[in-house]
């Protein structure tokens, strides 16, 4: 199995490049809908996180609250840590499984701390999809209810820009139209094919 990793920080345009990517055939494993799934009601670790939160950190139907679980982690380096130490370990696992079962000529994890956790070593190259910090910022407060100081804070607990770039195998540039970036990702989709083709025989 040819494993294509993707990562970029918040707001990059990681999404809008696998939903390009799923469209030509390919099964995208993404951490950040795993990372939904293993908080799930019923789920030991969301249990862990009402008791070590408070039963506050829950909404009425049992469902966690992530918006005060993104200030409470993003304001607390602290609590960030304890958070990633129940659940990285349990994302990967998703992923592992995820990974074996998929059927696509490459399988394309994406995941915006690729570089920051083990799962980089699960990859067989590495696409980082780049755009300027700010840009980043501009994009993710359009999409998210979430004010510029919050939307900095999450991009400081992550990989600073020049040091994901310094481990790309291919960069994306999307500080482009969306057209464009569906332009790139054909031509890269036909490099994949054939280093996955190279790697069976
Ligand atoms: C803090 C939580 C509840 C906030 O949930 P929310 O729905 O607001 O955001 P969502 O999960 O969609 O993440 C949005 C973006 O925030 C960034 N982000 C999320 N977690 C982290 C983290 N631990 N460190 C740095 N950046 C992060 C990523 O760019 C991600 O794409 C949630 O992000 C979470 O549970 N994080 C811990 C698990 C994790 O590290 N997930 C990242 C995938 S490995
Ligand atoms: N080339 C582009 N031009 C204009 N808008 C874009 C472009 N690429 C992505 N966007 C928009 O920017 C926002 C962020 O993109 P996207 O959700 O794909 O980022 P992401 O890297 O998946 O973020 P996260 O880490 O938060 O999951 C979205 O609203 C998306 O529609």
């Amino acid at each position: 199995m040819y494993v294509v990793g993707i990562t970029g920080g918040i707001g990059s345009g990681k999404s809008a490049a696998t939903e390009r990517f799923e469209s030509l055939g390919i099964t995208v494993v993404d951490a950040d809908v795993i990372s939904r799934i293993i908080v799930e009601p019923g789920r030991p670790a969301l249990a862990a996180i009402a008791d070590h939160f408070g039963e506050d950190i829950l909404q009425s139907d049992g469902t966690l609250d992530r918006a005060r679980l993104r200030t409470l982690v993003f304001n607390s380096p602290e609590e960030r840590s304890w958070l990633e130490q129940l659940t990285h370990p349990l994302i990967g696992e998703e992923i592992v499984t995820q990974l074996t079962a998929a059927k696509s000529p490459y399988v394309m994890l994406s995941s915006p701390l690729l570089l920051e956790t083990s799962q980089a070593q699960l990859t067989d190259l590495v696409i980082v999809v780049d755009v300027p910090v700010d840009v980043q910022v501009q994009r993710t407060m359009a999409r998210d209810d979430n004010d510029e100081a919050q939307v900095r804070r999450i991009i400081d607990a992550q990989m600073p820009r020049k040091d994901r770039l310094a481990r790309a195998d291919i960069v994306i540039d999307n500080n482009q139209s969306l057209a464009a970036l569906g332009e790139s990702i054909n031509h890269i989709h036909a490099t994949l094919l054939s280093k996955a083709e190279a790697k069976e025989h």
